[in-house]
């Protein structure tokens, strides 16, 4: 039989297969009116005495399914919407999980959310072991929960701190993580998953399941006492982690406690905590991060134009930023980096870093010795340009001086091919000025990444005046190759990122040359939503290149860009933050926890600290700061969209996800009220809290970012 999105067609065995393939759909995502399909796939079941068992797997080639259809979940305008699109899921799954016949889904490709619910309805799980299997409850990334019954059957399976794990984090197993936890059954070379899960139906339905627990966690789980033991430290882990921020991770905490009572009343809690928190401003601004990054997967960055392909690239600089950008190049781009560097040192220290990350994973067991040597392989150094014809990109990760990277743009032009792309990783000169002395301004392009290259999210990509649509777009490939989200942005002081970034860490410091404590301003933002607070970062980042990129700022874009004169005295003191052991905090104490600070750095700076203001009011007065300049940003076309800028503070600074972005939080905050509160400012501060022309403009027609 066949509906639109599922076949079902019975083997000579008497074995069902069905095979879900949803029409014109890159993956497969479960839908409510999918309803009435299964009911006909499901009474097909019951029709058929002769069926011995059901393989339930996927027609996409490389998917199996990979949620709820989270498009559908935005559309649903009240929570009672919400419930019963949970509820109807629910009956359908259990009328899956208590039909007569054995069922085992064969999964490859991501098997998430919605999707992993509904295998987990079935009686067992054999996945692929394809490194494209991933297995996984992402809801929490979006800002619900489980709501297909994974808060009930996944505690049922593998016990409840395992759960808690999953869910919490939203993290996705590999198929060995997978089947080690007890989430699948077996794991199989794709080639023979059907067979496989044909014969795990030998064994007929699968009754209730006792997690395998060993030693501490057997014990815990074993008694309710033991089980509010997992719950608490659950609890305060996420409390410490989202500052009360994140509504989900309590309500999956509530849901997974009722796990050890009857399915049923499980569910219908399930359904309503759902409900509750897909209607949430908080998932609707994850929901929003989730489109935006979907639609730029797609985007070149410079319209139909299409981008060239990156076979060889040269890094020039084995420095921290250098040797990060090698690594994404070699590990996640799989294209083969030379890093040019002055002193074999460089070099060495570049590649062993890598190789350290890569030798770690090996260790765990998460790769294959010969997969570390295939992408050591990748890794070459040099300290000419010998053999440089064939390269088609060089990032250049110098030290920022508009001299030295003149002469990189001229050896490269020299000493490489004709068509090869000069990227310049520079977070702060203009890159007009870096292409000035080029033959090929066309080829020339800012390329920045944020550090720890490895871990940061975003690149930025530069376009200068002369920069061609071709190398902007071969740029944007190559950067989503290295894993990066990037944004394209106009050529100006800061870019985006370091321009809105720059005026909150100064507010910041402002503040704290009114008096207010070290700890108490980095509380605050924390308490905000950000990672690290302002003081914290400027320690990381170092206050010598805090020091080097605000007069560049100031000088190309005005006086509200000064940093405060007292930091003079910092850099006076020797004072550069995490990497002279010198900053804001201790970097000596060998306590773990919080970093003390450094209280000598007061009678540095000539101040006693004497805290006046709140956590809110302190938060508000660096935030504001931020959003004005983001305005601006959109304003003058530093970043094409509101969704860009959203984007680029996200995944650039860290921006509090919840929120959405500065411009989804301005939407919220509404441009009247937020001109309101700078004017405030403006009076009590002075004109560097002058509201922007647009937000002046929007707050006089109450007007939004987003429609
Ligand atoms: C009731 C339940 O508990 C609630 C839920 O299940 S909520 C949903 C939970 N699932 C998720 O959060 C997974 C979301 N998806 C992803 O993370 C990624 O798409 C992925 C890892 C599965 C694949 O990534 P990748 O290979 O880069 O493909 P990507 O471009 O993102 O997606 C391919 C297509 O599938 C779509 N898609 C993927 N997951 C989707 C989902 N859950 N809902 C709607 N569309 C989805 C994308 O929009 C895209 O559509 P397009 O081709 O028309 O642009």
């Amino acid at each position: 039989m066949k509906t639109d999105s599922f076949l079902v067609e019975v083997h000579e065995d008497n074995i069902a297969i069905i095979t879900m393939d949803v029409p014109g759909e890159t993956m497969n995502t479960l839908r409510s009116e999918f309803g009435d399909e299964v009911r006909q796939v499901l009474d097909f079941l019951k029709s058929r005495n002769d069926l011995k068992g059901v393989v339930f797997t996927s027609g996409k080639p490389d998917s199996f399914i990979a949620g709820a259809d989270i498009n559908m979940l935005a559309s649903c305008e009240t929570a009672e919407d919400v419930y019963k699109l949970s509820r109807d899921g629910h009956k359908l799954l259990n009328e899956l999980a208590s039909q007569r016949l054995p069922v085992v889904a064969a999964i490859h490709g991501p098997c998430l959310g919605g999707g992993l619910e509904l295998a987990l309805a079935c009686d067992y799980r054999v996945i692929s072991n394809s490194p494209k299997t991933v297995l996984g409850l992402p809801e929490v990334q979006l800002g619900i929960l489980p709501g297909g019954g994974g808060t009930q059957r996944l505690p049922k399976l593998v016990g409840i701190a395992k759960s808690l794990d999953l869910m919490l984090t939203g993290k996705q197993l590999r198929p060995k993580q997978a089947v080690k936890l007890g989430v699948a059954d077996e794991m199989v070379p794709n080639t023979v998953l059907i067979e496989v899960a044909k014969k795990h139906l030998a064994k007929g339905k699968r009754g209730k399941v006792a997690p395998k627990l060993k030693g501490a966690e057997k014990l815990l789980e074993a008694t309710s006492a033991g089980r509010n033991i997992i719950y608490k430290q659950a609890l305060k882990t996420v409390m410490s982690k989202t500052k009360g921020n994140y509504p989900a991770p309590e309500k999956i905490i509530d849901c997974v406690k009722a796990s050890s009572g009857d399915l049923e009343s499980g569910l219908k809690l399930e359904a309503k905590h759902f409900s509750e928190l897909v209607m949430s401003s908080e998932s609707e601004a994850l929901r929003s991060i989730f489109f935006a990054t979907t639609e730029m997967k797609k985007e070149t960055g410079a319209g139909d134009v299409e981008p060239k392909p990156v076979k060889r690239t040269m890094v020039l600089g084995g420095g921290l930023m250098g040797g990060g950008i090698a690594n994404v190049t070699a590990v996640k781009a799989k294209v083969p980096v030379r890093i040019k560097d002055i002193a074999h040192e460089g070099i060495s220290k570049a590649m062993s870093s890598t190789w350290k990350q890569l030798d770690k994973k090996v260790k765990r067991r998460h790769i294959l010795e010969s997969e570390r040597d295939k992408t050591m392989s990748l890794l070459t150094g040099t300290l000419d340009y010998q053999g440089a014809q064939s390269i088609d990109m060089v990032i250049e990760a110098v030290f920022e001086d508009l001299k030295l990277k003149h002469q990189m743009v001229k050896d490269v032009e020299a000493n490489c091919g004709p068509d090869t792309i000069f990227a310049t990783n520079t977070s702060s000169l203009p890159i007009g000025q870096i292409a000035a002395v080029a033959e090929r301004p066309e080829q020339v392009i800012g390329l920045h990444y944020f550090s720890p290259v490895e871990k940061m999210p975003l690149v930025e990509v530069i376009s200068h005046e002369k920069t061609s649509a071709q190398t902007i777009a071969t740029t944007v490939k190559f950067a989503k190759k290295q894993g990066k989200t990037p944004i394209v942005v106009k050529d100006c002081a800061g870019f985006y990122v370091n321009r809105i970034l720059a005026p909150y860490m100064n507010e910041a410091a402002n503040l704290l040359l009114e008096g207010e404590a070290i700890e108490k301003l980095d509380n605050s933002l924390v308490n905000f939503g950000f990672p690290v607070g302002p003081i914290t970062l400027l320690d990381e980042v170092g206050i010598d290149v805090g020091a080097k990129i605000s007069p560049i700022l100031e000088a190309e874009l005005g006086s509200r860009f000064a940093a405060p004169a007292a930091f003079d005295k910092l850099l006076a003191d020797g004072r550069m933050g995490r990497k002279n052991g010198k900053g804001f905090y201790r970097f000596d104490s060998d306590k773990k926890g919080a970093k003390p600070v450094d209280e000598s750095v007061y009678k540095v700076l000539g101040i006693t600290p004497s805290p006046r203001l709140s956590d809110s009011e302190i938060a508000e007065r660096c935030v504001v700061q931020m959003l004005n300049e983001a305005a601006r940003c959109l304003d003058e076309g530093i970043i094409a969209s509101a969704r860009d800028g959203d984007i680029g503070a996200i995944f650039g600074i860290g921006f509090p996800p919840f929120l959405g972005g500065p411009f989804r939080y301005m939407d919220k905050l509404g441009a009247k009220q937020l001109v309101a509160i700078l004017e405030r400012y403006q009076s009590l501060h002075g004109d560097r809290f002058e509201p922007c022309e647009r937000l002046k403009a929007m707050a006089a027609e109450d007007l939004r970012f987003y429609e």
